[in-house]
């Protein structure tokens, strides 16, 4: 991103009262290094949307990106697709995020359709849409709002529509998913964060992102009416996942 981003220092020093977790100026003004330094895999998944795209999408069709934050994936989209190919809607409910993506969307790429909205995406009205990306968002959700969303995006889905999820994940088995953390944990420490920083990050995240496990993914997605799904990408407890929407009649995606 070529925007002024300041480097994430928000839990460096020691707080008597570690706040929850929000998407609020600060978050904002250092959001793209928190991002790249806290989600491993983040660049790679960015870069991958614009190929997904170009095998999946119908030509002029509009691409959700719920909780866009600065929207870079339509950043991503924009710089590997031309603008007839998509029509882009971010969403999001802060404030600060989606004046600041504004800004960006409309001085990087003038040229393609690109438009942010500031809403909860919860209560969205949605149009048609052929592909809808959810990067690290539904874990913010509450889990009870989980499934009704989920639905709501399946019917604004068109047939042969995809839908792409990356989140946080925990894995099933505890061992597992304690190697995982703490790798995870090394991985923040090899990019600059202090085990302070980690900590208290860590106190911050509690019950406001709420990770699920695959399989829960994966079943939330059957349950909302997706024929297929697949985990495309995992980098220690972060992953993403493919779903399919079947056109009628229509070869199965590895079938053509
Ligand atoms: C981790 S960030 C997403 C990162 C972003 N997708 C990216 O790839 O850079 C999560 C975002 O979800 C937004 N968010 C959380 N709950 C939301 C809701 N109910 N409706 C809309 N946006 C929401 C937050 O404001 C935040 O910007
Ligand atoms: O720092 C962490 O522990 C994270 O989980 C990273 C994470 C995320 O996955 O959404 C959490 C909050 C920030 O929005 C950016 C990234």
């Amino acid at each position: 991103m070529s925007d002024a981003s300041y480097r994430d220092a928000i839990f460096s020093t020691p707080l008597d009262r570690v706040a929850r977790f929000s998407f609020d100026e600060r978050v904002v003004a250092c959001f793209p290094d928190m991002i790249r330094r806290s989600v491993p895999g983040y660049g790679q998944i960015l870069g991958m949307l614009g190929l997904i795209a170009a095998r999946h999408l119908r030509h002029g069709a509009r691409v959700y990106d719920l909780g866009c934050s600065l929207g870079a994936a339509g950043l991503a989209l924009a710089g590997q697709l031309p603008p007839a190919a998509f029509r882009y809607t971010g969403v999001d409910l802060s404030p600060a995020m989606v004046a600041r993506a504004r800004e960006t969307l409309a001085a990087e790429c003038p040229d393609h359709a690109m438009e942010v909205v500031e809403g909860d995406i919860r209560r969205l009205d949605y149009r048609p849409a052929g592909m809808i990306v959810l990067n690290f968002t539904l874990q913010f959700l509450a889990p009870e709002d989980r499934d009704a969303l989920m639905s709501r995006l399946y019917q604004a889905l068109e047939p042969g529509g995809v839908l792409v999820l990356s989140e946080k994940v925990v894995a099933e088995d505890e061992q597992e998913n304690a190697w995982r953390v703490e790798r995870y944990h090394d991985f923040k420490r090899a990019n600059g964060y202090s085990d302070l920083e980690i900590s208290q990050k860590r106190t911050a995240l509690e019950n406001v992102l709420v990770p699920d496990t695959l399989a829960a993914h994966h079943a939330r997605l059957e349950r909302a009416g997706f024929s297929r799904s697949h985990t495309w990408f995992q980098f220690l407890n972060f992953a993403s996942l493919i779903a399919f929407k079947d056109a009628p009649g229509a070869p199965r995606d590895g079938e053509t």
